[in-house]
């Protein structure tokens, strides 16, 4: 099966270049559009799909971001493989401002957001003990290394709802709880890709040391934007060096069959326009 990469740009990652047949294309889904044009192409023989997840000029909040929109317009254009990419407050000592961590788990403190595609009419529950791809994670773990950064390997990272940063109390919970890191937008866009049936990583940007640390003033928006942009290089190159790395895998992960018995609505009692709306990406198994 051919693979298509896509990636979800974070805050400070509002574009990438180097692409062949570069070209911005609008896409409409029944969750209105996306956060912004994606910008499709090939990298090295790998097609390649880029959304800006705040919309270039930085214009949604972690609340406003068209989440479902985002995901499905990705699987529409043939996407197998979510990257994505996003800037994080370090919750651990060990993890610095300038680090890359390969996520592996998460906690979902978000609660304004919708969070499935399901809902009345066409109920479904997918798995999600483990809610990102391994084989993905192990790849963007070789092009981090590749791109020059300082990783680390798995870690659970902190979704909140934002757009305020956490209080101090919070943020001592978070480490209480022994998350290693926290952002505002890895939920529900992972457990949307899970739905999709997409493999999913997220690599998180270590921007700030939230505000816990006491030897660091508490985290500001300039701290996080100038070191997202001290590490641009860094995650560009990463997402360089994947199609060399995915080209030569076989996929085995389970991530393609996460629907496989988990819609739980009778045939005879979906609802006709749910199931014709979400057939682009829930197709596989709706037929028959
Ligand atoms: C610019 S500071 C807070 C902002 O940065 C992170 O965005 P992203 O995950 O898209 O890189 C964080 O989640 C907040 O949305
Ligand atoms: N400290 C922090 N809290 C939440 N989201 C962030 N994104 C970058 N740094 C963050």
């Amino acid at each position: 099966m051919d693979r298509m990469i896509g990636v979800i740009g974070g805050s400070g990652l509002y574009e990438i270049a180097g692409l062949e047949d570069p070209r911005w294309q609008r896409v409409e889904t029944p969750f209105g559009p996306p956060s912004d044009e994606i910008l499709t192409g090939r990298l090295e023989g790998v097609e390649m799909a880029f959304l800006p997840r705040h919309g270039r000029g930085h214009v949604h909040t972690p609340t406003s971001v068209p989440y479902r929109a985002n995901i499905f317009a990705l699987k529409a254009l043939g996407v197998t493989d979510v990257v994505a990419v996003s800037a994080v407050g370090s919750l651990k000592e060990a993890y610095a401002p300038g680090d890359f961590l390969i996520v592996d788990q998460f906690i979902d403190r978000t609660f304004a957001r919708e969070k499935s595609f399901f809902g009345a009419g066409l109920v479904g529950h997918v798995p999600f003990a483990h809610p990102v791809c391994p084989e993905l994670s192990a790849l963007c773990a070789g092009a981090a290394m590749l791109g020059g950064a300082r990783i680390h390997h798995g870690g659970t990272y902190v979704a909140m709802e934002g757009p305020q940063f956490s209080t101090l109390a919070e943020s001592r919970l978070y480490r209480s709880w022994g998350a290693d890191v926290i952002g505002m937008t890895a939920m529900p866009e992972a457990k949307l890709a899970r739905e999709a049936e997409l493999c999913y990583a997220c690599v998180a940007m270590i921007t700030d040391y939230d505000c816990w640390h006491p030897d660091h003033d508490a985290v500001h928006v300039a701290q996080v934007m100038a070191t997202a942009q001290a590490n641009a290089g860094r995650a560009r190159a990463l997402i360089a060096a994947l199609p060399g790395l995915i080209a030569a895998e076989a996929k085995g992960c389970a991530c393609g069959r996460a629907l496989d018995g988990a819609i739980m609505t009778a045939p005879s009692r979906r609802d006709p326009g749910m199931v014709a709306r979400l057939s682009p990406i829930l197709g596989r198994v709706l037929k028959g």
